[in-house]
């Protein structure tokens, strides 16, 4: 089994949406990462900045969530998860979003993604 670093229940609000209505408000979305990374390294060295740093990570989120607005949770998950692994040295990631206002009969709906960086592939 490989190693994880995680992020569980990341809240973000964002412009997200289909129709126009969306596009006028900020809505909850809720996100949930699993990040490979061997972890011995940094279990080694004690060093911050030998492994991935979930703070700085989901400050990332935050911030790109912010700022950028599109239609589909798939296109936001999918330039998200592309940002990240240019960012970061993430060699594959999990990515779960959930839009949980989405459907008022569903606890929450979204997107599962699963991505490895190029040079893994
Ligand atoms: N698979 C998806 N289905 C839907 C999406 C989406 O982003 N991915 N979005 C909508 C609307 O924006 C909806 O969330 C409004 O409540 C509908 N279906």
């Amino acid at each position: 089994m490989k190693d994880i670093v995680f992020i569980e229940g990341l809240k973000a609000q964002a412009v997200i949406g289909v129709y126009d209505w969306e596009k006028q408000i900020k809505q909850e979305l809720v996100f949930d990462l699993e990040m490979e990374h061997d972890n011995r390294l940094p279990a080694a060295t004690d060093d911050l900045s030998k492994t991935l740093d979930y703070e700085a990570i989901s400050n990332f989120i935050l911030a790109f969530c912010d700022e950028r607005q599109f239609e589909l949770i798939e296109t936001l998950a999918e330039h998200l998860v592309g940002d990240l692994i240019g960012q970061f040295t993430l060699n594959a990631v999990t990515l779960t979003l959930r839009k949980p206002g989405a459907v008022a009969a569903a606890q929450a709906v979204g997107v599962k993604i699963h991505r490895k960086s190029v040079s893994t592939i």
